[in-house]
Parts: structure tokens; C-alpha cells; sequence
């Protein structure tokens, strides 16, 4: 376990290979879906393969300040006491989700229908990120939510406003957005319509219909009709593709290894990650194929192969959105260039993670260019070296993978976040094959 009072470095040994069989822990995109929507059910909801990592657990450690009885998480079961759509109570102060943005993007929407005021707030990462992408169009719906200047939070969410269902067209590819908007759509009178300007992850028009709420779907369009029930229902919640990700560049790279990943969610609107090492000529094999509480499942076998540069197709970038960390590591130590073009979105997630992960690479002696909406990266030695992945838990697990192929240890600052997505990935990491040792460091005086 990270001891949360101290801010680790990793200090990852060059070389060795990875491999065994193993399951990484539950998406924690649909950890956070399970919880809030459980929450709103009739009845009692029943989670296996709860990711018990800080970002999940602090949309959990909302709903019950929201009033909501939650039993584990133990072993990744959480036992849910459902209070109906309208059965939540004012919290008792600030709500704090940490450094998740999904937990505040989707809890924006989810709050605007309650007959009570909400706060959000967060870290200094989550505080920078933009909260306007879902406060305007709530506004739209008639919700009333108050920012810090410049549209960050924290957010001040009114209750008791009436919320009418609108047609959205977004801006953006986001889930988040999608998802907050037929959130509030439960709350709103008449239907709610979101348009995709490209798909993203599906995981909450799919666990509302298995929690028996009806949602339209058609072509780039999905839609709710306000004033229907959740009933409760079982999940069983597969293992993170964007934990497995870090496994599946490292196993490519680092000759020798030979990995099965079990248990993968492997929804399509998820696996770009995959589709992205395919064209690199990554050898990945699906194994066992299966539907599980209607999301797609599969064991994930994973060889290492050498990789070539490849010119990223722009319509995988949503579908592969969180996993460019570590395929920036696998466009590293690829033969020839990988060009990223179409994902300014990396601009504003946890950390600037085109900026970031070229700094870091420019540190390890691989020559890369930055753009306003990608980056160029040309293969090449990865040296040793120290790269900072300023608090953002996937830069920080992408460039640990990354001394498989380098010629000396990498070491990598502020790695406090890891937990928020991954817990135990230095330990899982280890068995696996990697020479990773966490040094503690306490924290710097405000
Ligand atoms: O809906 C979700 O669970 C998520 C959507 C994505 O964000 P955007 O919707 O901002 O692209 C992704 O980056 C995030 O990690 C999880
Ligand atoms: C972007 C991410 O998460 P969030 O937006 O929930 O902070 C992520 O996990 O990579």
C-alpha cells in the first residue's frame, strides 16, 4: 500500500522482460458509474471488481455523505443500499473528489436534479481542469452552478431548479460530458439528447439499461426520457484496459516477455489502445471472448515483438484517450516515427500530458515534437535519466515501463497519484518482472 502521507519516486532498473498471468484491478471508469448509479437504484446493488483506488473511492465516499449506506469495499465487493432517484440528502459540507475528474464532471450533472445545493471541489490538478464543457450545457438544462473564475471548480451546484431535457451537440469527444447530460436527463422533464462528434466510452448507456432505465440510442445520438426509476442490479466489473495498457506496451517492448492480462474489459468504445499497437505490429491475441453484465471481457495474451512507427488514425484518439502515455513508450522505442495529430484533449487532463511526456522523453534522449494538438515522436536509445510526471498517475506507470529499454535506471518523481487508478502497481509490477523500488519521501512544507 502507498503510505498517502509521502509523495514516492520510483527508481526503475534497465532491462529484464515481463511476464506471468495476472488481473489488474476493476475500470475505474465504470467503478465510479457502479457506485452512482447503485445509489440511485431501488434496492440493494451488489459490485464485484470494485477498483478500490483513490479516485473511485472518493465518488463512493461522496455518496455517502449524500446518505447513501455502502458496505466494503472488501476484496472489491461493495454491497450498495439503494435510495431511489430523489432519496439523496444534503451533505454535510464540501464534497472532495480529490484528482478525478469523472467524479466531478459526472457528479455535476447528477446534482444538478436534487432538491439541495451541492459543492465539488478538488486537488490543484482537478481545480486547473475545465468544468465549463459541463456547466454550460447543464445551464441549458436549467441548472444553476456557480464556478471558481475562469470556469474551474469549486463548484456550487443549486438545487430545487427544475431541469428540462435539451439536444446537445458536443464540441467535444467526452464522455464525461455525455454522461454528466444523461445524468441530469434522469432529473429532467421531457427527453435529453447527446450527439458524439466521435464515440466514446458507452459504459453509462450501458449500465443503465442493465439497471432497467431505458436509454435511445441512434448512430451518434444518445437519449433519455426524465422521470423513470433504476432498479438495482449485480456488477461484476472487469479489469482496467487502461491499467492492462502499461502490461501490454511493457510485454511489447521488452524482448522476451510473454504476459496474459485476464479479465480485460474490452468494450470497443476502450480498446483504441489496442487497435494502435495492432497497426505498430504489436503481437496481442483476444482469448476467450465473453460477455459479462453487458460489457465485452477477454483474456489479453501479449508477446513481445519489435514495433515500428506508425501515423496515429485521429478517429482512435478517443477511443485510446487515457492510454497515450504509454503509447508515447511504445512510439520510443519503435523503429521510425509515430505521428499524433487530432488530441489536444491531453492538453488538460491530469497534467498537460503532451507536454509532459515530452519533457520526460527529452530527459531519456528520444527526440520528439510537441504540437498544439499531438506530438511527433521519433524511436530511438532510451538513455537512463529522471523525468517528474507531476502528479499524473498514467505519465508516471508509462515511463516505469520504459526501463525495459533503457540503458540505465529511470527515476521517476511524484508519484503520489499511482493509487488513484492502480493501486499496488509496484508490487504487481515486480512480480511481473520489473526492477521497480519505491523510495518514500515525506512531503514538502506548504
Ligand atoms: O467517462 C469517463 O469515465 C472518462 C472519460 C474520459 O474523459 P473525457 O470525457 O474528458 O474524454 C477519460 O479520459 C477519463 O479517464 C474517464
Ligand atoms: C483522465 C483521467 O481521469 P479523470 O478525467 O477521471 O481524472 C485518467 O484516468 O486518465
Amino acid at each position: 500500500m502507498t503510505d498517502h502521507n509521502s509523495n514516492p519516486v520510483f527508481h526503475v532498473r534497465p532491462g529484464g522482460a515481463l511476464s506471468g498471468r495476472f488481473r489488474v484491478p476493476g475500470d475505474k471508469s465504470m467503478s465510479h458509474r457502479a457506485v452512482m448509479l447503485g445509489a440511485l437504484a431501488e434496492g440493494d446493488t451488489r459490485v464485484e471488481g470494485f477498483l478500490e483506488g483513490a479516485d473511485a473511492l472518493a465518488t463512493l465516499a461522496t455518496f455517502r455523505q449524500l446518505g447513501v449506506r455502502i458496505e466494503g469495499p472488501r476484496h472489491g465487493a461493495l454491497r450498495i443500499r439503494g435510495v431511489g432517484l430523489h432519496g439523496l440528502s444534503a451533505a454535510d459540507g464540501p464534497l472532495d473528489l480529490g484528482n478525478s475528474g469523472t467524479s466531478m464532471r459526472l457528479l455535476a450533472g447528477l446534482l444538478a436534479g436534487q432538491s439541495f445545493d451541492s459543492t465539488l471541489t478538488g486537488d490543484d490538478s482537478l481545480r486547473r481542469r475545465p468544468m465549463g464543457r459541463v456547466t454550460d450545457p447543464l445551464a441549458d438544462m436549467g441548472a444553476a452552478i456557480e464556478t471558481a473564475p475562469g470556469g474551474t471548480a469549486p463548484l456550487l451546484v443549486r438545487g430545487g431548479r427544475p431541469l428540462q431535457g435539451i439536444t446537445y451537440q458536443m464540441p467535444v469527444a467526452s464522455a464525461q460530458v455525455k454522461s454528466a447530460l444523461l445524468l441530469a436527463g434522469l432529473y429532467a422533464e421531457g427527453e435529453t439528447w447527446v450527439h458524439e462528434p466521435a464515440p466514446t466510452r458507452d459504459h453509462t448507456e450501458r449500465m443503465l439499461t442493465g439497471f432497467g432505465y431505458p436509454v435511445r440510442r441512434d448512430g451518434a445520438w444518445s437519449g433519455v426520457t426524465g422521470g423513470g426509476r433504476l432498479q438495482a442490479c449485480d456488477i461484476d466489473v472487469p479489469a482496467d484496459i487502461s491499467s492492462a495498457a502499461f502490461f501490454l506496451v511493457g510485454a511489447s517492448i521488452a524482448e522476451g516477455s510473454d504476459l496474459v492480462l485476464e479479465h480485460v474489459g474490452v468494450n470497443p468504445t476502450r480498446t483504441g489502445v489496442l487497435d494502435i499497437l495492432d497497426l505498430m505490429g504489436a503481437d496481442i491475441e483476444l482469448r476467450h471472448p465473453r460477455e459479462v453484465g453487458g460489457e465485452p471481457v477477454a483474456d489479453v495474451h501479449v508477446r513481445a515483438r519489435p514495433l515500428h512507427g506508425i501515423t496515429i488514425p485521429e478517429r482512435l484518439v478517443p477511443l485510446a484517450i487515457d492510454e497515450f502515455p504509454a503509447i508515447f513508450i511504445a512510439a520510443a522505442c519503435a523503429n521510425g516515427t509515430t505521428v499524433l495529430t487530432g488530441a489536444e484533449e491531453l492538453r488538460v487532463k491530469e497534467s498537460d500530458r503532451i507536454a509532459v511526456m515530452a519533457d520526460g522523453l527529452t530527459a531519456l534522449g528520444i527526440q520528439v515534437e510537441p504540437r498544439a494538438d499531438g506530438i511527433v515522436i521519433h524511436g530511438g536509445t532510451l538513455t537512463g535519466g529522471t523525468v517528474d510526471s507531476h502528479g499524473d498517475h498514467r505519465i508516471a506507470m508509462a515511463f516505469a515501463m520504459a526501463a525495459l529499454r533503457s540503458s540505465d535506471t529511470v527515476t521517476i518523481r511524484d508519484c503520489r497519484n499511482v493509487d488513484t487508478s492502480f493501486p499496488g502497481f509496484a508490487d504487481l509490477s515486480r512480480e511481473a518482472g520489473l526492477g521497480l523500488d519505491v523510495e518514500h519521501h515525506a512531503p514538502e512544507a506548504p
